[in-house]
């Protein structure tokens, strides 16, 4: 929170709330997102697929087949960049490479919105609308948790992942941005 808050602190001038057009301007920001999309899925299963025709893969031909669902939590499987790769960072979308990571996260190690024809068609909706309400909360917000105890990060079964366990946490308004939030 305190980086994200430093680099809006310098891109942002005095006073005023950031909004979507700000975003280019805040990579480390966008990079929380991305890093929360990494270890707590909104969406774990993928739904179901089936071919309609015969689908030949590296020389071997399936004939018309309905898959079950294959989960995004499979992210975690070995190489890609689940949840096996514990600690929250993200610094891991920037320079700072680890072994089979880099820009972009290709060859599906890293796919919160799906990947392929139907990988979601408003990744980059969601991106911008979801960074641009946490880039806000913490401009203008001090929060601290209610309890010392870690933050349950489990979500209960569902299409979507509702968490478990809501996050109790006090807000307090900063003083620096009292006047702009006043004249909304
Ligand atoms: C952070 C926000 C979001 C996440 C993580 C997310 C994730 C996903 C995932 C995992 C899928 C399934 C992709 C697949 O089957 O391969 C999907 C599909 C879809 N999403 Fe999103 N989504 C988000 C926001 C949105 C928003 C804001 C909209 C609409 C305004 C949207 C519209 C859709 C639609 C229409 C599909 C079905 C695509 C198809 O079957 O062809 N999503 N999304």
């Amino acid at each position: 929170m305190k980086k994200a808050r430093t680099e809006i602190g310098r891109n942002i001038e005095p006073g005023r709330i950031l909004q979507e057009s700000d975003l280019p301007k805040l990579p480390y920001l966008h990079n929380i997102l991305k890093e929360t999309l990494r270890l707590v899925l909104p969406m774990q299963g993928l739904p179901p697929r089936a071919s309609s025709a015969d689908c030949t893969i590296k020389a071997t031909t399936s004939p018309p087949v309905q898959c079950s669902s294959s989960t995004l939590g499979d992210a975690a499987r070995p190489g890609a960049l689940g949840r096996s790769r514990p600690g929250f960072k993200p610094e891991r979308f920037t320079g700072e490479k680890e072994e089979g990571e880099g820009e972009g996260f290709t060859n599906f190690k890293y796919i919160p919105f799906g990947a392929g024809r139907r990988r979601c068609p408003a990744e980059q909706l969601g991106f911008r609308m979801v960074t641009t309400v946490v880039g806000v909360l913490v401009q203008c917000f001090d929060w601290e948790p209610m309890s010392e105890e870690e933050v349950d990060i489990k979500g209960l079964q569902s299409l979507t992942v509702p968490k478990g366990k809501h996050v109790m946490a006090k807000y307090n308004v900063r003083e620096c941005m009292v006047d702009a939030l006043s004249r909304l």
